[in-house]
Parts: structure tokens; C-alpha cells; sequence
């Protein structure tokens, strides 16, 4: 079992921040830290026992400090399965947060939109989740320190959070959408009919990362909502490849809106 402990008392000391709110920000959406007023930068290198980001728009950091007039700590990198992580190494800050004292976790995603009302540049609230990469954090003795073995998975997000966030959003003039997100292990692209199989399933958009984090925040009773930004239409969707060039682009590209949904959240 690690010792979430430790790491959450090294970051503690490493600012004055007590941060309040957590933040996974996705593939592209780093920006994000760049708002942040006092921020406190510390690398994932510098924290022993830490896996480390290997992604193109994944820094490998944490960033403390004020959005909105809230204390957070925010990913700036998150860990993805198919980097060769354990499992269990992807949901390591999920814990560490927990240790922190932290209440509320707001995730994020780049996603591909499989639901053919969205398109590029959408931001989706996650209400649903599909585990189609058949790996589950919580596999091996269960940590009692955290959660129970078996752990309720019927609603994933704080719906009441979510309400919140979609009026306040919607009288500031965005409008959200709601869909289903399957999680599949990537690093490879979908096929067509993949995709076809998914949508088949209930799925509104597809990724490589969340659905795990989400897992382990339930587990040890972390409050979350969650957003993907559609970056591109999934495989097959459009005659178009799939390059993760564009995801940057188009997470890149909605920086504003995506900024602000983020804002609301941490306010509401
Ligand atoms: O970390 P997220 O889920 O935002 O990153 C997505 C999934 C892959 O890591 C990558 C594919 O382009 O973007
Ligand atoms: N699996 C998967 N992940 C993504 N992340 C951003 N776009 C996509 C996509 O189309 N498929």
C-alpha cells in the first residue's frame, strides 16, 4: 500500500496553499494553470515515489494556487494507462488529494465526440461512464484506509454540483451537454467500427484517461463532476485521421469558454 500520506504532507509544505478544490486537466487544457494567481509550481520528478507524465500536452506538475478566488491544486499532466503505468499509479493523486483534505475534484478530458449532435469545440458534462478498457484501480486487497471493497458506482458525478454549473453557464451564455464517456486504453486511435460497437453501447464520446480516476474518487468519497472538450469526431464519424496534434489544437481553441465552465465550477 503507498503511503499517500507522506506525499500529501510534502506538497502541503511545499506552499501556503490549502487547497480546497482539485483539478485534472486534460490533454491541451494546461492553459488552464497559467490563470492562477499565487501559483506554486512543483514537478512530479521532485516528488520521490511520483510516476511521471510522458504525454504531448501533459507538463507533469502541480500547480497551487488561486482561480476564482478559491484554493486549488491542479494537474497540469494527468497519468494515462497506456504510458505503461500500473493501474494504480494512474489513480495515486486521487489519493493523494484525499489525504490532502480535499472534498471536491473537477476533472477533465479531451475526448472524442461519438454523438453525432456534438461537435468540435463542445464541452460535455460526464453523467455516465463505460469501462471498455476492462482494467479497474481498485483490483488487489482492498485499502480500507480509503473505501469499501465494493464500492456504489450508480451515480459517478454530483448531480447537484452539475445543476449549478449548467444555469450558472447557461446565463453567462454557454451551453453545456450532457453525454456518456467510454474509457478504452488506447494509445491506438478506434476503428470505425469500434466506434459503431460504442455508440451501439450508449457512449457519447471516447477517451484514453477518467474513468479510472473516477473509479478511485468514488471509492474514497471525493465529490467530482467532470468535462470532456470534444476535440475532434471519433473514428469513422468524418472521412478525416485522428491525430493528437489536433486534440491540442481544438482544447487550445475553446481555452476561453473552457476556462470559464472550470470558474463556475470552483464559484457555484
Ligand atoms: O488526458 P486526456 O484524456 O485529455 O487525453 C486524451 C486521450 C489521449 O491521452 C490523448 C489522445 O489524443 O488525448
Ligand atoms: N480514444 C480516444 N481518445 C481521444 N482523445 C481525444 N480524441 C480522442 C478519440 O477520438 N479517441
Amino acid at each position: 500500500m503507498k503511503d499517500y500520506k507522506k506525499l500529501a504532507k510534502h506538497l502541503l509544505e511545499r506552499t501556503n496553499v490549502k487547497p480546497e478544490f482539485a483539478l485534472i486537466l486534460g490533454s491541451g487544457l494546461g492553459y488552464l494553470t497559467k490563470y492562477f494567481e499565487d501559483s506554486h509550481a512543483i514537478s512530479y520528478s521532485e516528488l520521490e515515489g511520483f510516476p511521471q507524465s510522458t504525454v504531448e500536452g501533459h507538463a507533469g506538475r502541480f500547480v497551487l494556487g488561486k482561480f476564482h478566488g478559491k484554493n486549488v491544486i491542479a494537474m497540469d499532466g494527468r497519468f494515462h494507462y497506456y504510458e505503461g503505468h500500473e493501474i494504480k499509479d494512474v489513480v495515486t493523486p486521487i489519493y493523494v488529494f484525499k489525504e490532502m483534505g480535499i472534498s471536491r475534484l473537477i476533472i477533465t478530458n479531451a475526448a472524442g465526440g461519438i454523438n453525432r449532435s456534438f461537435e468540435p469545440g463542445d464541452i460535455v458534462a460526464i453523467t455516465d461512464i463505460i469501462n471498455f478498457a476492462f482494467r479497474n484501480p481498485l483490483i488487489g486487497p482492498n485499502d480500507e484506509r480509503y473505501g469499501v471493497r465494493f464500492p456504489d458506482m450508480s451515480k459517478t458525478i454530483d448531480f447537484d454540483w452539475l445543476e449549478k454549473v449548467e444555469k450558472t453557464a447557461e446565463s453567462r451564455g454557454i451551453k453545456l451537454k450532457r453525454g456518456t464517456y467510454v474509457w478504452v486504453t488506447g494509445p491506438s486511435y478506434e476503428t470505425p467500427a469500434e466506434i459503431k460497437a460504442y455508440e451501439f453501447s450508449g457512449a457519447d464520446m471516447v477517451g484514453m484517461s477518467t474513468v479510472p480516476e473516477i473509479i478511485a474518487a468514488r471509492h474514497c468519497g471525493i465529490n467530482l463532476i467532470a468535462f470532456s472538450c470534444i476535440t475532434n469526431m471519433a473514428s469513422g464519424i468524418l472521412d478525416k485521421k485522428l491525430v493528437h496534434e489536433e486534440v491540442v489544437q481544438t482544447a487550445q481553441r475553446v481555452k476561453s469558454a473552457f476556462s470559464k465552465v472550470v470558474g463556475i465550477a470552483l464559484e457555484v
